[in-house]
């Protein structure tokens, strides 16, 4: 069984941890911070539900201590500030850019065979910068926004459709911003119908435009950003790794040449197993969704050129 580390005992690192424990995906977590005692208390409170949801995950809590980590099959990065209403994600980078950066840094040092989840924001950039930082191969390093989207995505069109949630596919690809993620509408079914033949146009541009947003809305909503979702959704890709479930996956990932992209991380399908994004998936695309896809990475491409001008990179 296998161990992960969990860094950032926030909102989305102690919510991840706790899916992580109560699901017992891995048999050994280690959640760490920067703040004295925080990852020990939350560790604390995420033990005393063992006996009320039966799991025996074996959790540990540490301030900074990354001997603690040695040897992690597989490393989550949720450190660095969330954004409050009215920001976008972009505007974190001059904060968590050096967190994260950082942060890879010294979990390499334990766990050099670790595959590194990066959850920070804006995530597509800090994982283009961690994977420059480390040089890990692109395998080993992506990141986590397109799980999240897509599951908002479905659950905005199990909402217009007035459908179970669970019956309902659906991706979304591109960057994860407010205006870079792209729901894929072409691609999205209701047990086999294409959801074109299930609501007007109208409906479903509400649903992509919903889904966009997603992140924004519950950050005007809740004063920050989410967690719940946010948190499931990276210990779903940690389920996918350490049970090599090979399951398809809108991740952040380098791309040589895919979707007519170069040098950048961006989300695509990826077959997600042990051993990480092990495969990029080529979907067939229509020629406005192309247009869209090429768009989002100029934007992301802005955003990681800020690396150089901060001097992270
Ligand atoms: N990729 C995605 O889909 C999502 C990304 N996020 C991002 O995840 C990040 C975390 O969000 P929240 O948990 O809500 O924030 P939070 O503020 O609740 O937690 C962040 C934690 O990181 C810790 N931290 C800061 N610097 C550190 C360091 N150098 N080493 C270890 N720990 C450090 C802080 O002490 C804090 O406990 C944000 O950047 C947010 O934008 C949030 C939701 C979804
Ligand atoms: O909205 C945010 O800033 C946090 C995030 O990435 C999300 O919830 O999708």
């Amino acid at each position: 069984m296998a161990k992960v580390t969990v860094v950032g005992a926030g909102n989305v690192g102690a919510t991840c941890a706790n899916v992580l424990a109560a699901r017992e995906i891995c048999s050994e977590l280690v959640l760490l911070d920067i703040k004295e005692g925080f990852a020990e208390g939350k560790i604390l409170d995420i033990f005393q539900t063992a006996t009320l949801m039966d799991f025996d995950t074996k959790i540990t809590g540490v301030t900074n201590d990354y001997s603690a980590t040695a040897n992690s099959d597989v490393v989550v990065i949720t450190s660095g500030i969330p954004r409050k209403p009215g920001m976008t994600r972009e505007e974190l980078i001059g904060t968590n850019a050096g967190i994260v950066k950082s942060v890879a840094t010294e979990c390499l040092k334990y766990s050099p065979k670790a595959i590194i989840l990066i959850v920070s924001n804006p995530m597509d950039t800090m994982t283009y910068l961690a994977l420059k930082a480390t040089g890990l191969p692109k395998n080993q390093l992506f990141g986590m926004g397109g799980a999240l989207d897509t599951a908002r995505f479905k659950c905005y069109l199990s909402k217009a459709l007035e459908v179970n949630s669970n019956e309902v596919e659906g991706m979304v690809i591109g960057g994860h911003g407010d205006t870079t993620m792209i729901p894929l509408v072409s691609k999205a079914t209701y047990k086999g119908i294409p959801v074109c033949e299930c609501a007007s146009a109208e409906v479903l541009e509400k649903v992509v435009a919903d889904t966009m947003v997603g992140g924004a809305t519950l950050t005007k909503l809740l004063g920050t950003s989410a967690w719940y979702a946010p948190g499931a959704a990276a210990a779903y890709v940690v389920e996918s790794i350490v049970r090599d479930q090979k399951k398809v996956v809108a991740s952040c990932v380098y791309l040589e040449g895919e979707y007519g992209q170069n040098d950048i991380c961006i989300g695509v399908p990826t077959v997600i197993g042990k051993g990480g994004a092990e495969k990029v998936l080529n979907l067939n695309l229509t020629e406005n969704e192309k247009e869209l896809f090429a768009k989002s990475a100029a934007a992301v491409r802005a955003t990681n050129d800020v690396l150089k001008e901060i001097g992270v990179l």
